[in-house]
């Protein structure tokens, strides 16, 4: 075997690197002539596919980590790595104004990513409850704007949490499109008004069928959990000993080679699992401007708000189109494509009744 032999032209370039690293350490291959040593007799050889899998699957843990991270105490570098990420991405709640100037003229279009965006992050994903003060907030929001929940859950069960009529719906990473089902003045006359779109339609049957395999095989490994969202499944580590996440990766993944129309993506503490189709959180706030009627329209100011990982497709898109702007929610510094930052769902809330008041303000002063 030769370093050669484990070079991979078609993995990722991240993952080769990896193995060419990896390979050179092992003191199996010497860094400059790539001649093998002779062998030590003890030495079992791993075979490239093994040695590409182990790799693989510690890649995995090593971003199952970084999907969630629990930081250790604050120190001076920490400190310092803050102030400069919250330089380029101030709090959303401090820039108001600025946020206001940039939308004057414009049409303000709210997306509203759901889970540690407007409710927070808890362990158990079936109570993950919104305050009413929360609810309260968001209907006064839907009336002041357009305003959509773009969401990896069931839309059913997001619908179940967040119980506002007025909204549009996004479920299953915008899988699975509704309108709202009560008429506001944002839904007359516009095609929205009957939306109900489901690009991943074909995918049902897989999508169960793989949700009841992974039930049965991750069954062993105490804390994962496994949630149907209907075009998409989410596989729960939150739960789950760290010492056992990478049984977990492997399991997950040893289910998913059986199904390579179906891709591994992943959040918070969570493994999504959906369909290879193009489609994401990005897609679905471009569906939905389309729906409303802001198509090629310069005249719209889209606002997505989101923590997760799944949501910088839409902070991506929003860039792209050089309209609106993303917020990440997040205590912590991240790599993103949003714009501004809030810490947490409360944040969150201010700054959407910040928006209603600033709104109603300025209808009072045009009704003058
Ligand atoms: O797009 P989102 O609305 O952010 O949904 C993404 C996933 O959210 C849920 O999981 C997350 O929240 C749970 C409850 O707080 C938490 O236990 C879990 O660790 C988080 O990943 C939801 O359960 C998933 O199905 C969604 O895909």
């Amino acid at each position: 075997m030769t370093k050669q032999n484990l070079m991979v032209s078609d993995a990722n370039p991240a993952l080769n690197m990896a193995i060419s690293a990896s390979v050179s350490n092992s003191s199996i291959f010497t860094a400059t002539a790539h001649k093998p040593l002779p062998m030590p007799s003890a030495y079992i050889p791993i075979t490239r596919r093994k040695v590409l899998k182990n790799l693989e699957i510690n890649a995995c843990v090593d971003s199952m980590r970084a999907s969630s991270p629990t930081h250790p105490k604050s120190t001076p570098s920490r400190a310092e790595e803050h102030s400069s990420w919250i330089l380029h991405h101030p709090s959303a709640l401090d820039m108001f104004e600025q946020i206001i100037d940039a939308s004057k003229g414009k049409q303000i279009v709210m997306f509203l990513d759901y889970d540690g965006t407007l409710s927070p992050i808890v362990n158990d994903p079936d109570r993950a409850f919104m305050s009413d003060q929360m609810r309260k907030t968001v209907r006064k929001l839907a009336m002041s704007f357009p305003t959509a929940i773009v969401t990896g859950r069931c839309r059913d069960k997001v619908y179940s949490f967040v119980r506002l009529a007025e909204l549009y719906y996004a479920g299953s990473h915008g899988m699975d499109i509704t309108g709202p089902t009560t008429s506001s003045k944002y839904n007359k006359g516009s095609k929205a008004e009957a939306i109900l779109f489901q690009p991943a339609n074909e995918f049902l049957p897989m999508i169960d069928e793989v949700y009841r395999v992974l039930v049965e095989k991750t069954k062993s490994t105490p804390g994962a959990m496994v949630e149907n969202n209907k075009f998409c499944v989410s596989v729960h580590y939150r739960c789950v000993d760290e010492k056992k996440w990478s049984e977990l990766a492997h399991q997950v993944k040893s289910v998913l080679k059986e199904y390579p129309k179906l891709r591994l993506t992943q959040g918070r503490k969570v493994f999504e699992i959906r369909p290879t189709i193009k489609w994401d959180k990005g897609k679905a706030l471009e569906f939905l401007l389309e729906s409303l009627g802001f198509a090629n329209c310069a005249d719209v100011f889209p606002v997505y708000i989101g923590d997760d990982r799944t949501d910088e497709d839409a902070f991506k898109k929003l860039r792209d189109r050089g309209q609106g702007l993303g917020i990440l929610v997040s205590k912590f510094p991240r790599d993103t494509c949003a714009s501004y930052s809030l810490q947490e769902p409360e944040e969150v809330k201010d700054f959407l009744q910040r928006l209603v008041e600033w709104k109603q303000a300025s209808q009072r002063t045009c009704s003058k």
